[in-house]
């Protein structure tokens, strides 16, 4: 109810008004009070005005029926006014009634027909819930009874532990300024499945001042998944799952402003197949494509966790060594050239490819200060190996 409505002002009137006891003794007091000095002045008026004694009676008699006709109407007005504003109270009542019963339906079938589930809960380590909606069990797995009051199983307990400090944060941070959260997430079903939700909510507080969190979580497993395809279709190169020019070139201005900053060594190696084209005249595309997959896995396999692989182009490769030096570079260059150089790709026909690599080394910051600098010293130094025969690995020039 809206304050200020006109029931708002009825229940106001009710509540302000004396009890319903003193009204009637008030009621009483001025029916007799009036009484006596009507029959009191009425008498004395009528008899030094009036020295017949029939006349007297007659008068009185008049007097009297006029009294009660009188008081008789006045009590009509006020029994009518009373029932009238009771009948206006009860038919409120039965309006607000009703419209409290339409709400909590309309209520219910929100809730039972929301995506996810809606929920209330205190904001204790286990997340006790007090209340969670009809889709808890498409969500969870979990049948209502089960999560309220942490039945068979405390909805924390499903919450991605990795994820639990930072949803703790979020909360509390809701609590402190009665604001709203929202937080993403991986939860455990009952199943075992793990699905990715969104959660929104908000801190309230009801009449007993106890604090509880009330929200809606949404399962956003599909958008999850497609962000996550996304991310690999905007970061590797889709025929051999290297990271691709862009990725890698990120990932070599981040470890250049790294090793700028903290002043560490750092080492860039250019990959270039020999004679790809041969392959892929001889043996078609295909077995091109496959020549490169293969030599993508062989770089991948032969570095270190911390190093990275790129497809730069074609058939160029780029390997970050970050921590490395120029001349551990060289090394690392040299093994992966006779790596490369004694692997042999069969080919679905069966025929057998071999096949040789030229790299180009440069170190930061001897070749190049810059991202820049150092990619075009190590471009440079593989087309010097290019020159001096292919199959070989050339150490850049000092910048
Ligand atoms: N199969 C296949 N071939 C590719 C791909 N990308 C580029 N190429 C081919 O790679 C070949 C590169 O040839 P070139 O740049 O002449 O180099 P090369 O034959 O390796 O000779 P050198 O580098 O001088 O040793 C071209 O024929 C391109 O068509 C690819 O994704 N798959």
């Amino acid at each position: 109810m809206e304050p200020g409505s006109p029931e708002d002002w009825q229940l106001r009137q009710l509540r302000d008004n004396h009890s319903p006891m003193r009204r009637a003794g008030w009621v009483t007091l001025v029916y007799v009070l009036t009484g006596v000095v009507w029959i009191v002045l009425s008498d004395r008026l009528i008899g030094s005005l009036v020295a017949n004694v029939e006349l007297l009676v007659l008068l009185q008699t008049w007097k009297g029926v006029l009294f009660f006709l009188v008081t008789g109407l006045v009590l009509f007005y006020v029994i009518y006014r009373q029932l009238n504003h009771d009948r206006a109270l009860l038919s409120l009542q039965y309006e607000q009634r009703r419209a409290l019963r339409f709400r909590e339906r309309q209520l219910t079938v929100l809730m039972n027909n929301l995506p996810g589930m809606a929920y209330r809960c205190h904001p204790d380590e286990h997340w006790t819930m007090s209340f969670v909606s009809a889709g808890c069990a498409d969500l969870t797995g979990y049948q209502s009874d089960e999560l309220v009051n942490n039945r068979s199983v405390s909805f924390a307990s499903l919450i991605d532990e990795a994820s639990q400090p930072e949803i703790a944060l979020a909360v509390e941070k809701a609590v402190d300024r009665d604001g709203a959260f929202s937080v993403e997430y991986a939860l455990t079903r009952k199943d075992g499945e793990r699905i990715w939700v969104w959660e929104r909510g908000c801190s309230v507080e009801d009449e007993s001042g106890v604090r509880f969190v009330e929200g809606i979580i949404l399962d956003i497993s599909d958008r999850k998944a497609l962000e996550q395809e996304l991310e690999v279709l905007a970061t590797r190169d889709s025929l051999t799952g290297l990271l691709n020019r862009r990725e890698s070139a990120r990932v070599l201005a981040e470890e250049q402003a790294r090793a700028s900053r903290y002043r560490r060594p750092l080492a860039l190696l250019w990959a270039d197949i020999d004679h790809f084209k041969r392959i892929n005249d001889t043996w078609g595309h295909a077995a091109g494509d496959q020549v490169l997959c293969a030599v993508s896995d062989l770089l991948r396999d032969s570095v270190r966790s911390v190093d990275t692989v790129g497809r730069f182009g074609g058939e160029e490769f780029i390997v970050i060594l970050p921590e490395m030096g120029a001349e551990e570079a060289r090394e690392v260059a040299e093994r992966l050239r006779e790596q490369v150089g004694r692997q042999v790709v069969t080919l679905p026909g069966g025929e057998t490819v071999s096949l040789t690599i030229s790299i180009g080394v440069a170190a930061f910051p001897d070749h190049g200060q810059t991202q820049e600098e150092l990619c075009a010293a190590a471009d440079k130094a593989m087309y010097r190996a290019k020159k001096q025969g292919r199959n070989c690995a050339v150490m850049a020039q000092a910048s």
